[in-house]
């Protein structure tokens, strides 16, 4: 049996200047450019392998050991019929290659982290997907073309095609052939970005991220503003920070824009909530410690979900943890990345201070409302693997 296959893994992102809003459903384009740091795939990442051959008889997926009904949704086929588009291509111009754009696919895909928690495994689910094939198929585009097809299989996703610093340019065609995701800087330009991951909560999410923003596009007149000023000037302040490696700036308008965002779902009608009380501790934990060094040292931001991602740069990760592990220390994942003496010596740091502060100004029983904490850092995009979850023999899950 004739079989060919591929495996790549791929990267999440968490946007600091968020995509919220679509002005074309069909081809996925949104209302404003945005801005993400991509998180290293030693903590998080999508791990998939495709099949093609001639005796398939169906294009399939498996989720995380279970086959899935989503390759047959729109999104996914509008991914894998571009896709096909492109190898045709190939094929015309050289025909001893296989036919490979005729057979049917097998996807096989694993995440290293809860999918569907709000931790944008979508996003490094779409971008896994496309990167693989593209694998398999030999295609010759860049990173930026297939951004454009990873973009309709969910918008964050053209983001996780780069490592580092990521812009995602609306564009203002309306085919959308110029809305992809570009490199704002490299990960060796600010190698020291570090992100420590909050995880409040792993249940499914109640509004979905499509669902939300079609929501928040028809009824919140906040957005209008946030679209038409607020956005694109962050745009531009934010690419200038990144370049500068000015963290404050960087900092400031990362937590503006979480704000804004969730201002807008507030604004929607009736409004939608992603952010619960224990993200609401986490905000007013961030300024304290910000006002206690008086320096900004952490920056927040929340996605559609109430997990918080505090960015923060790895020489203030004492400081940081000084207050984070006095809080945090009783979830599971600081073992993962530290010894005990380090962690002993985050709680000895400004111990006498912090301790009153803590009392007089949040509530202690934060931790309950926290599941785990996954620290992570900036790290790359897609990567090509011999690691492969699909059995070459039968073309059917290793793990079936
Ligand atoms: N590795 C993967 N390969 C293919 N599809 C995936 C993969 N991981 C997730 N998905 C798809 O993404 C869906 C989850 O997307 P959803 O937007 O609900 O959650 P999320 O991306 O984890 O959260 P958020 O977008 O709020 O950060 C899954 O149900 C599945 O259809
Ligand atoms: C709040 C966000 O995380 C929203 C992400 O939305 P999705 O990319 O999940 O939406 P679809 O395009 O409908 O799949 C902000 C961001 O990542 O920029």
């Amino acid at each position: 049996m004739s079989i060919h296959v591929a495996s790549v893994t791929a990267p999440v992102n968490i946007a600091t200047l968020k995509y919220w809003g679509k002005r074309d459903k069909q081809l996925n384009l949104p209302t404003n450019s945005s801005i993400s740091v991509t998180l290293s795939q030693d903590d998080l990442r999508a791990l998939t392998s495709v099949a093609a051959s001639p005796t398939f008889t169906a294009d399939r997926l498996w989720l995380n050991g279970k086959e899935e009904a989503t390759v047959s949704n729109e999104r996914t086929q509008a991914c894998l019929s571009e896709l096909r588009k492109l190898r045709q291509e190939l094929e015309g111009k050289d025909t001893k290659l296989p036919k490979l754009s005729q057979w049917n696919l097998h996807i096989v895909s694993e995440n290293n982290f809860p999918t569907a928690a709000g931790l944008a495994s979508s996003a490094a689910g779409f971008a896994a997907l496309v990167a693989a094939i593209a694998k398999l198929y030999k295609l010759e585009q860049s990173m930026s073309d297939l951004s454009r097809i990873a973009r309709q299989g969910s918008g964050s996703a053209c983001r996780s095609l780069f490592g580092g610093f990521v812009a995602w340019e609306m564009g203002e065609k309306q085919d959308g052939s110029d809305s992809q995701a570009v490199q704002v800087s490299t990960l060796d330009q600010w190698p020291n970005m570090k992100a420590a991951i909050l995880v409040v909560s792993q249940a499914k999410k109640d509004t979905s991220s499509t669902t939300g923003m079609q929501l928040t596009v028809k009824t919140s007149d906040l957005f209008k503003e946030r679209v038409a000023h607020v956005v694109p000037k962050r745009f531009i302040e934010m690419k200038g920070a990144i370049n500068a490696k000015d963290f404050e700036k960087f900092a400031e308008l990362t937590m503006k824009d979480s704000n804004s965002f969730h201002a807008t779902c507030l604004d929607s009608f009736p409004p939608i909530f992603y952010m619960n009380d224990t993200s609401k501790k986490i905000i007013k934990l961030c300024h304290l410690i910000n006002e206690f060094y008086k320096e900004t040292i952490v920056a927040y931001t929340f996605d559609a979900g109430p997990n918080a991602v505090l960015y923060y740069l790895e020489e203030n990760e004492g400081k940081l943890f000084a207050f984070v592990y006095h809080l945090f220390n009783k979830v599971e994942g600081w073992e993962k990345k530290y010894s005990q003496d380090q962690l002993n010596q985050f709680s000895s740091l400004f111990e006498d201070d912090i301790v009153p502060i803590l009392k007089n100004s949040l509530d202690e029983e934060i931790y309950k409302g926290i599941s785990r904490i996954i620290l992570t850092k900036v790290g790359p995009g897609p990567q090509s693997t011999n690691e492969c979850l699909i059995e070459e023999s039968t073309g059917l899950p290793k793990s079936m």
